[in-house]
């Protein structure tokens, strides 16, 4: 006899929750123990479960391998502690589980499209596990997080993404879908590797590659016309690109450039209020010039625009700085979006340095109300330059948004310590709450340290696309989003707390901003009509919780 395919369903099995009504039923008498358990006893021997295990990697195995066994209690147990959940299935564990793949490998969960098997792509693409898909994360695994090309180790992101999804966002688990494109590897270790699962093989050539691409996304045209798909994880040369390409031809965006760019904003205005000044006021630096340090400078470009700077008072403000040094219109390195933050030479001829400026020439001679850290460089925001930023601006704004952990540009503990808990912090990874004397002078309770991280973005711009049949993502959505989370930063109400929202909070925030973008689309043509009490019904109808 088959074993039961209702028992071994990871979206409809209850494991031993089943009743016994329910296993007379269903022919499961006999395959599960004798007691009956509820989901809430499930979620508690899971937690218990998850805590025995020796370390975050071995927790983040354990989960994944609940995720595959049963859906409703994998997001039960991730709704029942968001905060403790996060860390474990996303930034940082996850970038571990990206590199140990292979080793970790244990069941089949997305698809994976090979370039040697680029014939039989539609073939593939019909192979889906579910055929109704609302939305697809795609990597080429060539930029995991800052820990550089993971080959096909890189599903382990869209497997994050998705299951965040459904956890915020509340996207049907059955209706997401876990895409790698494997093209090959340029990870030497990955390629020497006997137990890589990938194609060991390099990584193909830009005109292959952009031809598979194209077939790739024409196929999901034919297959899945209506569905959300979002590029994640692509190398900078790659991912500007694809996006420009594709973005007017059907519903698609970059997580790394938009939606970086919106949480950034959304925390920028939170600390903005508590520092009492306009993003426009302030000389905001970036490091880094990939493609989501560029994505978030044309944010807050046009933020500065919108407080009413001209476009070139809002450039003279915006300085990007790169592992070269500052961005300058002589550099013939420079790709346009990069180009587009060049300063002229003569804007920084008068300070005496050799060469290009690097970040250390430009908090000395700039009074830097912003420092943000795109740049995967740990340890680059320095106490001299924390510093000297410091003794220029009364509330210096500080995010150290690289990921992993390991890749961030300060800690958060140190930024606070260096600028006498003065500075505005955010960091792209989980770091633990700064603590606070009960007799200090700037709070009496301990601040959780704000997480700005696309995660406070992408399952509400998928809820929303999904809930409002949205056929584009254009500009002025994400720009929604961005205000949307702005707008419920706890900061604004208390100048203590952190500049983003709680975890625990985070699928009502979700539901506010997935609000804001539906109404956006709507207003932009790219939904049909609705007015926000009906998109609201909707976003009410396409929230999947788990339970049985
Ligand atoms: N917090 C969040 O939500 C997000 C964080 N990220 C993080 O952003 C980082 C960068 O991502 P991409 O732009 O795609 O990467 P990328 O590798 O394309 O860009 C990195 C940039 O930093 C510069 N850089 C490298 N080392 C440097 C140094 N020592 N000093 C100054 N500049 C240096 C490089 O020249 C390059 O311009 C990654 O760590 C990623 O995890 C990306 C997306 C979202
Ligand atoms: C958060 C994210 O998307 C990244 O670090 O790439
Ligand atoms: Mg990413």
């Amino acid at each position: 006899m088959e074993p039961s395919p209702l028992l071994n369903d990871p979206l409809r099995t209850k494991g031993t929750a089943f009743t016994e009504a329910q296993r007379r039923e269903h022919g499961l008498l006999g395959l599960l123990p004798h007691s009956v358990t509820t989901l809430d006893e499930q979620v508690r021997r899971s937690w218990n479960e998850v805590r025995r295990q020796a370390t975050d990697l071995d927790r983040y195995v354990y989960l994944r391998s609940l995720q595959d066994r049963n859906e409703n209690l994998f997001y039960s147990v991730l709704a029942a502690d968001v905060p403790t959940a996060l860390p474990l299935v996303y930034t940082p564990t996850v970038a571990e589980g990206c590199r140990r793949f292979s080793e970790l490998w244990r069941r089949p969960r997305g698809l994976y499209l090979s370039w040697p098997d680029r014939e039989h792509l539609r073939e593939m693409l019909r192979n889906r596990p579910h055929s109704d898909v609302d939305v697809i994360v795609v990597t080429d695994g060539q930029r995991i997080l800052g820990i550089g090309d993971q080959g096909v180790g890189g599903m382990g992101i869209p497997v994050g993404k998705l299951s965040l999804y459904t956890l915020i966002g509340g996207i049907d688990p059955a209706r997401t879908l876990p895409i790698l494109l494997d093209v090959g590897t340029d990870n030497a270790d990955l390629l020497d590797d006997e137990f890589y699962l990938g194609w060991r093989h390099r990584r193909i050539d830009d005109e292959a590659y952009v031809a598979f691409v194209e077939d790739i996304v024409a196929a999901v045209e034919d297959e899945m016309p209506d569905v959300l798909l979002q590029w994640e994880d692509f190398a900078t040369p790659h991912a500007a690109p694809i996006l420009e390409r594709y973005r007017d031809r059907l519903l698609t965006f970059n997580d790394d450039i938009q939606g970086t760019a919106a949480v950034a904003l959304g925390a920028l205005q939170g600390a903005a209020a508590v520092a009492g000044t306009r993003l426009r006021d302030q000389q905001v630096v970036m490091l880094g010039a990939g493609s989501a340090g560029i994505g978030v400078m044309d944010m807050v470009r046009q933020e500065m625009i919108d407080e009413g700077a001209s476009d070139d008072e809002a450039r003279a403000h915006c300085w990007v700085v790169d592992v070269r040094g500052l961005l300058t219109t002589d550099r013939d390195d420079l790709s346009d979006d990069q180009r587009a933050f060049a300063h002229d030479p003569s804007d920084v001829s008068g300070w005496g340095v050799d060469g290009l400026p690097g970040l250390g020439d430009l908090v000395e001679h700039l009074d830097v109300g912003v420092l943000l850290g795109l740049s995967t460089a740990q340890g680059a925001f320095t106490e001299e330059i924390i510093r000297t930023m410091a003794a220029k601006v009364d509330r210096p704004i500080v995010f150290p948004l690289s990921n992993p952990t390991s890749n961030a540009e300060a800690r958060p503990a140190d930024v606070d310590d260096w600028t006498d808990g003065k500075a505005l912090i955010a960091t792209g990874s989980p770091f633990p709450p700064l603590s606070r004397d009960q007799k200090g002078e700037h709070a009496d309770r301990d601040i959780p340290v704000a997480q700005c991280n696309n995660v406070y973005i992408f399952p509400a711009v998928g809820l929303a696309v999904t809930a409002a049949r949205a056929t584009r993502v254009t500009d002025a959505m994400m720009r929604a989003a961005a205000r949307a989370l702005g707008d419920a930063s706890p900061a604004l109400a208390d100048s203590h707390a952190p500049l983003l929202p709680a975890w625990a909070d985070v699928r009502d925030v979700a539901d506010g901003i997935a609000l804001a973008v539906a109404a956006q689309a709507v207003a932009d043509g790219v939904a049909p009509k609705a007015d926000d009490d009906e998109l609201r019904a909707a976003i009410r109808r396409t929230r999947w919780s788990p339970g049985y």
